[in-house]
């Protein structure tokens, strides 16, 4: 993989700018080439960065395709849910995203079922039978234990190898129960996007970035194999960084 793009803005509006316009660009390319966009999204901060940037920008939405990088697994009117969010700000303002081409959990479902249920949702809107699905663009955040999706430090769901999409019951941030995306499928997908801002994040952000720690922390563990890693940040979440861009 080559070395992460990490764009510095002023302040977290202009991130949300950013962040939107690049997932639009890389939307109507895949659209162009490929024919369908498949992205993986997350909860936090970007819920709000995306769903007041993408519904005005310019994009056939009928080609999107949008599942969750990890769910909270909460009932729809649940105020943790990840998805309700994004059906409310993003999927009902858009005409054309038609609620078939949003993705959510089934959380009527037990857990592990639930978890391959989704997987196999997934595989099929791919076309696969098998292997990892190829997103073209994942949005990530990373909380202030450097987890990313539900993948936290020290957690033995780092050494997934096989699964697509696994259930947690254990997360130490609650709700204690979420499906997630696997490593090997964030490692195989075009463009692994994280967007962190404010000083919460600076000490974080710089050991993600530049620490080589061992064990890795897991933000640190998204290395696409084959794609590109892009970090969008604010000046207060870059402050630490020592190797100033
Ligand atoms: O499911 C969750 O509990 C959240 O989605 C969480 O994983 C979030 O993505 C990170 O904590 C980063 O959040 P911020 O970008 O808001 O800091």
């Amino acid at each position: 993989m080559a070395a992460p793009m990490i764009t510095v803005e002023e302040n977290d509006s202009l991130v949300a700018n950013s962040l939107c316009s690049f997932v639009i660009e890389r939307a109507n390319e895949a659209i162009e080439k490929r024919g369908k966009f498949f992205i993986g999204l997350s909860g936090g901060s970007v819920v709000k960065y995306l769903c007041n940037g993408l519904p005005s920008l310019k994009t056939d939405w009928s080609k999107w395709r949008i599942f969750f990088c990890d769910e909270r697994f909460v009932s729809y009117d649940n105020p943790d849910c990840t998805y309700t969010p994004y059906k409310e700000g993003l999927a009902d303002k858009v005409e054309m995203l038609i609620d078939v081409n949003i993705y959510p959990i089934k959380p009527e479902l037990p857990v592990e079922e639930c978890a391959k249920d989704y997987a196999s949702k997934m595989l099929k809107c791919f076309d696969i039978k098998s292997g990892f699905p190829r997103f073209d663009v994942l949005i990530l955040g990373m909380g202030p234990d450097g987890h990313t999706c539900s993948l936290f430090p020290g957690h033995p769901l780092l050494e997934e190898s096989s699964k697509v999409i696994a259930a947690i019951t254990d997360s130490p941030k609650p709700p204690p129960s979420r499906v997630t995306m696997t490593l090997p499928v964030v490692n195989n997908c075009r463009n692994a996007v994280f967007a962190s801002c404010g000083a919460s994040k600076a000490e974080m952000v710089q050991r993600v970035l530049e620490g080589n720690e061992s064990p890795p922390l897991p933000a640190a563990m998204v290395r696409p194999t084959d794609g590109s890693l892009h970090w969008f940040l604010d000046k207060a979440a870059a402050a630490n960084l020592k190797n100033k861009l």
